[in-house]
């Protein structure tokens, strides 16, 4: 390991800090020492391919996954915490199949996200003014733009410190894709985000900066545009 890989993050910019974090499940070694850290503003992107282990760095961040290592959030150890302990020292998170409850409203969708005294339905409802306008209509309607609204949404509602968002593209037809990467733009500038996300045009639109995991391990920490031959390699894609 370089002394570059293995200086300690700086406490003072990092608001979540990743060491050494492995997760075996069902006699799989998954993440084989994930160590990553990510600042208190902005978005910092999670990239890999498919079944790189990026959903599971975001689980085991949250304690939903069986895991060793260090997960320190604003200065604070809580790798030994339970998920809703973690959750309350302010980490939203909009999992990869949003979560949303189809049979329930909007506002329903929203209500049973509330977590703080003081819920921040003004914040919401400035950020996405249709989920007031929508809020009597049953979220399964929604298009999948307006359903991460109301994932993210729910996110925002509490006072959360970072977000968590898995691939809130995947599976959108290309117009809901802008949709989306308007929401997040939003998002972004109230609340840091780690986003997964394989859809790089967007990525490029939100941020410079990208966390890349291979096979488990993290093989790329920087900008996008530091050496996009590599990037290309480790993605398995023709441009970047
Ligand atoms: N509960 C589980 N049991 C067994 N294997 C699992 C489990 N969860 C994840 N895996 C495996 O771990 C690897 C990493 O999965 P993960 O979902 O974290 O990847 P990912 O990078 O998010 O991929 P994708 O883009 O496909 O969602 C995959 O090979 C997956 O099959």
């Amino acid at each position: 390991m370089s002394d570059a890989q293995r200086s300690e993050p700086d406490s003072t910019a990092d608001l979540l800090q990743i060491q050494d974090l492995h997760v075996r499940i069902g006699g799989s070694h998954i993440l084989q020492g994930v160590s990553f850290a990510v600042p208190g503003s902005g978005v910092t992107a999670l990239l890999g391919r498919n079944g790189a282990g990026k959903t599971t760095t975001l689980r085991a961040v949250l304690g939903l996954v069986p895991r060793t290592g260090t997960v320190v959030f604003d200065g604070e150890d809580v790798s030994g915490r339970r998920p809703y302990e973690i959750v309350r020292r302010g980490i939203g998170y909009a999992p990869e199949d949003r979560g949303v409850f189809g049979g329930l409203t909007v506002a329903e969708n929203l209500r049973l996200a509330e977590r703080d005294p003081s819920p921040r339905y003004d914040l919401v409802y400035e950020l996405f003014p249709e989920l007031r306008t929508r809020a009597k209509q049953a979220a399964g309607t929604l298009s999948g733009g307006q359903q991460q609204m109301v994932a993210i949404g729910r996110a925002l509602l509490n006072d959360n410190r970072m977000l968590l968002v898995d691939e809130p593209t995947k599976g959108l037809a290309p117009k809901i894709v802008t949709e989306v990467a308007e929401v997040l733009e939003r998002a972004a500038a109230t609340v840091p985000i780690l986003l997964v996300e394989q859809n790089l045009a967007l990525v490029r639109r939100l941020t410079d900066r990208a966390v890349l995991i291979a096979e488990g391990r993290v093989a790329y920490t920087g900008t996008l545009s530091d050496d996009p031959e590599r990037l290309q390699e480790l993605l398995g894609v023709s441009r970047v």
